[in-house]
C-alpha cells in the first residue's frame, strides 16, 4: 500500500511525502517520507549526516524543504510555517543542549514557559491561576522535581537540567514532541530514568526522538526509523532493523 493511500485510511500526527532538501546541490533529505500516528513514539536512528537535524528542521519552520508534502495532524501544511507559528499550532521541540535560566529555580524556569507567554517579570510579580498552578504541579511530578523546584536551575544536574527543559516543553501543551538526542551526556541510571519519562509522555503526547544510544532506544521499546542519506533505509521494532542486511552495512558495521 502507498504512503498516500496509508494516509487516507489512518490520518497522522505527522505526515511528510517526498520532502527534498538540498544545500548547494547536496541532498540532506532526498524523498523522504514518514508517518508518525496520534499517540505514537517513534525513535530515528542513523549515521552522521544522514539529515535527522534537517528533518527536524524542515518540520520545524527552521529550513524550508525544496519539495514534497508536510502536513501535521492532516490540517496543517507545515511548509507555511515558521518557527513561532509550528510552536503555536502544538509542535514542541527540544534541542540537545539544555537551555534553562540557571540563575532561576526550576519553578521559575516551568513559570516561565506556560503556554500564554510569561515575562520573568510577570512570572516575578503575579500569582498563577489554580489551574496554571495545577498544571505546573503536574509537570514537575512528571519529570521527577517536585522536591528540588525552589532550587536553582544551575545547581541540577545534566539529566535533571535535561528533564527540566522538557517540562518546559510541556508548559507548551505540544501535542508532538520532537527530542533530540536527550541521553547524550547522561549516565546510565539518567538514561533509563529519561525513558521511563518518554514513556509516560507517549500516554498523552506524540514523540519523535533522535538518538544514536541503541541501550536508551531498547528501553524505549517503540517503533524505530533508519534513516540514511537523507531517506528511510528500514522500519520496524529495533530487532527488525538491526537484522536488515542495509543497516548492518551502511550504520551498524559488521
Ligand atoms: N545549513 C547547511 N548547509 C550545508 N550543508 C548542510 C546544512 N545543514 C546540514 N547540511 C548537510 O546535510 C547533511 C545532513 O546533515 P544533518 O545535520 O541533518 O545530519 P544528522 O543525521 O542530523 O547528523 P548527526 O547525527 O551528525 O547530527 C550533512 O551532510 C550536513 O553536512
Amino acid at each position: 500500500m502507498s504512503i498516500a493511500s496509508q494516509h487516507i485510511e489512518n490520518p497522522s500526527v505527522l505526515y511528510l511525502d517526498g520532502v527534498s532538501v538540498s544545500f548547494d546541490g547536496f541532498k540532506a533529505l532526498n524523498s523522504l517520507s514518514l508517518c508518525i500516528e496520534p499517540g505514537e513514539m517513534r525513535a530515528i536512528i542513523g549515521p552522521n549526516g544522514a539529515g535527522k537535524t534537517t528533518m527536524m528542521d524542515v518540520i520545524t519552520g527552521k529550513t524550508k524543504a525544496d519539495s514534497g508534502t508536510l502536513l501535521f495532524k492532516d490540517e496543517f501544511d507545515l511548509s507555511q510555517y515558521d518557527e513561532a507559528a509550528v510552536a503555536n499550532i502544538g509542535i514542541g521541540r527540544k534541542f540537545q543542549k539544555p537551555s534553562v535560566i540557571e540563575s532561576l529555580t526550576i519553578f521559575e524556569n516551568l513559570e516561565m514557559s506556560l503556554k500564554g507567554g510569561r515575562s520573568v517579570w510577570q512570572a516575578l510579580r503575579h500569582k498563577l491561576s489554580a489551574s496554571q498552578q495545577d498544571k505546573l504541579d503536574e509537570i514537575l511530578t512528571m519529570i521527577d522535581l517536585q522536591d528540588h523546584q525552589n532550587n536553582l536551575a544551575g545547581n541540577l544536574s545534566h539529566g535533571q537540567k535535561q528533564w527540566l527543559e522538557i517540562g518546559m516543553l510541556l508548559g507548551q501543551e505540544p501535542e508532538l514532541l520532537l527530542i533530540d538526542e536527550p541521553a547524550a551526556g547522561m549516565t546510565d541510571e539518567e538514561t533509563m530514568k529519561t525513558a521511563e519519562l518518554f514513556k509516560q509522555l507517549a500516554k498523552s503526547h506524540s514523540l519523535m526522538v533522535v538518538e544514536h544510544d541503541m541501550d536508551f532506544i531498547e528501553a524505549l521499546d517503540c517503533r524505530v526509523t533508519v534513516l540514511c542519506e537523507g531517506s528511510v533505509l528500514a522500519e520496524g521494532s529495533l530487532a527488525t532493523v538491526k537484522a536488515n542486511e542495509d543497516v548492518i552495512e551502511k550504520y551498524l558495521g559488521r
